[in-house]
C-alpha cells in the first residue's frame, strides 16, 4: 500500500531563532529569543505537509542525549517516527534576524555517525522507502558520512522510490546530484557552487537548470529569496514572485517551498499552480518564527498575490 510521503534528514538540527536589530561582529550582541524549534531541513518539510493533511513519515538520525523536543513534536504532529537513534547530541543551530531581514545562521556540528550506524541506516531506510509515493531527502550530512556512501544511498534510493526530491548544498549537494534525483531545489547560491560561477541573470540560472535537467533531472526549481522561484521541467519553465513581506524569520523558508512543491506534486496539481503555491507557503513562512501553514484562508490569500508567468524562449 502506498503510504504517500517520507522525508529523511540526516542531519536535523535543534533551531534557536532570535532578533537583534543589527549584528556586532566582535561584540557582546543582546539577542531576543524568538524560538527553540526541533527542526532540520526534512522535518520543517514533513511540518508542512501534515499541516496541509498528508501523513508523513519522518526518518534519518537522531542524537540520543537530547531528543525529547524531536519526540514531543512527532507526538503532537502525529507524524509518523522511523529515525535511528545514534549516540551523542543533535546540533543546535542559531538563527539571528537583523531589522532589514538579513538572517545570519550558525549551522553548528552534531553527532558523529559510526560505520555501524550508518550500515545500519542504509539497510533499514531501504527495507521501506519503496512503500511511499515520495520521498525527500534534505539537508547536510553529519560527520562519518561519506560522500560517495551518500551517492550510492541515493541512488539504491531512487531505484525503490522514482519521486525522490532532493534538496542540500555544498559538497552533499554535488554527491546526491549524481543519482539524478526526480526533483531538486537549490536556491540561487547553491546553484552557483554546482555550476562553479556566478549566475547573475535569469538565463544563466536557466542554462544551470537545464544541464541539470539534462543529466536526468525532471524537475529543476531554483529558489530565489524575495525575488521567488523558477521551476524548469520537460512541459516549459515558469517564474514566480511573492509580494513584499513583513520578514520575521527567512529560516525554513525553502524548505516551506519544498513542502508547498511535494503537496501539490502529489495532488496532481499543475506546475503552475504548484508553483504558486509553494510561493506562497514560503512566502507565509517568512513572516512567522518557525515554519509551518496553520491559516489556510491566509494562504489561499497569499496565493491570489503571487505573480507567476511562463518565461519563454525568449527571455531564456
Ligand atoms: N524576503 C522574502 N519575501 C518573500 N518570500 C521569500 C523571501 N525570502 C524567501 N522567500 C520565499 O522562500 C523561498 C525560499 O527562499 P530561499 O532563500 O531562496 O531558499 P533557502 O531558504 O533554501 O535558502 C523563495 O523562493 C521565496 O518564495
Ligand atoms: O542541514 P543543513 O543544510 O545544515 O541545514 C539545516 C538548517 O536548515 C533549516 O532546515 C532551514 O533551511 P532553509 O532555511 O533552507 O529552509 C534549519 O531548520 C536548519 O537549522
Amino acid at each position: 500500500m502506498s503510504r504517500r510521503v517520507a522525508t529523511i534528514t540526516l542531519n536535523p538540527a535543534y533551531d534557536l531563532v532570535g532578533f537583534t536589530p543589527e549584528i556586532e561582529r566582535g561584540e557582546v550582541n543582546l539577542v531576543e529569543t524568538t524560538g527553540l524549534h526541533a527542526a532540520g531541513k526534512g522535518i520543517n518539510v514533513a511540518k508542512v505537509l501534515k499541516n496541509l493533511g498528508v501523513d508523513v513519515t519522518v526518518g534519518g538520525l537522531l542524537g540520543r542525549e537530547n531528543i525529547e523536543g524531536f519526540e514531543q513534536l512527532f507526538t503532537e504532529l502525529g507524524l509518523v517516527n522511523r529515525f535511528q537513534v545514534v549516540e551523542g547530541r543533535t546540533r543546535i543551530n542559531i538563527k539571528v534576524t537583523e531589522k532589514g531581514g538579513d538572517v545570519t545562521d550558525l549551522n553548528f556540528s552534531g553527532f558523529e555517525v559510526s560505520a555501524e550506524n550508518w550500515q545500519h541506516f542504509k539497510q533499514d531506510s531501504l527495507s521501506w522507502v519503496g512503500q511511499f509515493d515520495m520521498v525527500c531527502v534534505s539537508g547536510s550530512l553529519p560527520k562519518g558520512i561519506a560522500l560517495d556512501e551518500f551517492t550510492d544511498w541515493m541512488k539504491a534510493l531512487r531505484q525503490q522510490c522514482p519521486c525522490l526530491v532532493f534538496d542540500s548544498s555544498r559538497a552533499a549537494l554535488d554527491a546526491g546530484l549524481l543519482a539524478s534525483p526526480w526533483l531538486v531545489k537549490p536556491n540561487r547560491r547553491e546553484l552557483e557552487m554546482w555550476a562553479g560561477r556566478a549566475l547573475p541573470e535569469l538565463s544563466d540560472i536557466i542554462t544551470a537548470a537545464q544541464t541539470l535537467r539534462d543529466q536526468g533531472i525532471s524537475h529543476v526549481v531554483v529558489s530565489l529569496g524575495a525575488d521567488g522561484a523558477l521551476w524548469v521541467n520537460a512541459s516549459g519553465a515558469w517564474l514566480a514572485k511573492p509580494p513584499a513581506c513583513n520578514i520575521v524569520s527567512t529560516v525554513g523558508a525553502g524548505d516551506s517551498m519544498v513542502g508547498g512543491l511535494i503537496y501539490g506534486l502529489l495532488m496532481g496539481e499543475t506546475s503552475e499552480h504548484t508553483l504558486r503555491l509553494a510561493t506562497a507557503v514560503a512566502a507565509l513562512a517568512v513572516s512567522q518564527s518557525n515554519v509551518g501553514v496553520t491559516d489556510r484562508s491566509a494562504l489561499a490569500a497569499m496565493m491570489t498575490r503571487v505573480e507567476l508567468h511562463s518565461v519563454t524562449e525568449q527571455q531564456q
